[in-house]
């Protein structure tokens, strides 16, 4: 991988955004999701590279598009590895609400975890917190750390959770700390990458979210030196989903054992899940949202505001592009 693929990311995620946008609001997630494939998988066919989907919106059989194991891209040069999620949020792009962009991380050959379809305990902090908290610590030992090393009282602090019902008692007990919490619907890769930014009102992410999201998120975190820490949920008692009503704890240690993952408690670090030598994180807004503003259709043009953090030369990149139409006559200056 290289710098010039910089660039093709960008046009990657800023065409699977357009596509999922013009269907914001219309109720239809499962659409929105499709758009944002396809033409994710079609940006990415004139790359040249030997591209494989790691991570992606399902298994062979159950994903037109984007499967696991997927080889996408022109098919010479450079082997790159990728996990996406075209539409990440596909729930707040179809209800019109903030906080959905398509993203994906690249690294080199083998250098993303192939995370199973499973659920992840995560936790982000920003780079100031690296190494202090620790997803084994409890909520309330890791606020107070992250209250002495940010200089902020508890109640100065907000940290974002999930709001589902396997939280119930990580969100008391964050409460009972005077911690400030945000309880979201859906969306935690935001949440997480905006951890490692300051001033995005956003401390810390505690709790349970999909194992495959929390890959993309140890990507952009690596690259900015910031905090994330993975580990499977595979009990379903713990991750209270009516996906896992006919799951058992001793199936899915035996799913996992069958992948190959025998250590099922492992904790994750950042460089675990996101290990090549190489990393890129790419993502751009459907909607509005923490990172960036969403895709903006005028007469003349399109807009899209997306964001690029890149091992290759430490940078986070935002990146305002105007897509301008044919035959435009005005095109605001932004
Ligand atoms: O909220 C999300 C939705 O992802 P997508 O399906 O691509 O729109 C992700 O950010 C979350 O990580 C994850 O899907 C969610 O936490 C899964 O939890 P649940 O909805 O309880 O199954
Ligand atoms: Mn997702
Ligand atoms: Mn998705």
């Amino acid at each position: 991988m290289d710098r010039t693929l910089i660039q093709e990311l960008l046009e990657v995620v800023e065409q699977a955004a357009i596509a999922s946008a013009h269907l914001t609001g219309l109720g239809k997630k499962d659409e929105a999701d499709a758009a944002a494939v396809e033409a994710m998988r079609t940006r990415m066919g004139s790359i040249a590279m030997q591209g494989r989907i790691v991570i992606g919106e399902g298994e062979r059989d159950e994903a037109p598009m984007l499967y696991i194991g997927e080889e996408v891209g022109s098919g010479t040069g450079p082997g790159v590895d990728f996990a996406v999620d075209p539409c990440e949020g596909t729930n707040l792009c179809a209800n019109a609400q903030d906080g959905s962009m398509a993203v994906l991380a690249a690294s080199d050959r083998g250098g993303l975890f192939y995370a199973p379809d499973f659920y992840m305990k995560k936790l982000a902090a920003p780079p100031a917190a690296k190494g202090k908290v620790d997803i084994r610590k409890s909520a309330t030992e890791n606020i107070a750390i992250l209250s002495e090393v940010l200089g902020l009282a508890p109640s100065e602090l907000t940290i974002v959770v999930m709001d589902r019902a396997r939280h119930k008692g990580l969100i008391a007990e964050i409460r009972a700390t005077g911690a400030r919490v945000k309880p979201i619907s859906d969306g935690d890769v935001q949440a997480a990458i905006a951890c490692g930014f300051a001033g995005t009102g956003t401390h810390c992410l505690m709790g349970i979210g999909a194992a495959p999201e929390g890959v993309i998120s140890a990507a952009a975190l690596r690259c900015l030196g910031g905090h994330f820490q993975g580990q499977l949920v595979y009990d379903p008692a713990v991750a209270q989903t009516s996906e896992w009503a006919d799951y058992t704890k001793e199936g899915n240690i035996a799913r996992l054992n069958d992948m190959g993952i025998t250590d099922v408690d492992k904790v994750y670090e950042a460089e675990e899940l996101a290990s090549g030598e190489n990393v890129v994180f790419a993502g751009s807004g459907i909607t509005p949202g923490l990172l960036f503003k969403g895709v903006v259709f005028e007469a003349d043009c399109t807009r899209t505001s997306s964001l690029i953090i890149s091992s290759l030369d430490r940078s986070a990149r935002f990146t305002d592009t105007v897509h301008i139409k044919e035959g435009a006559k005005s095109i605001a200056l932004r």
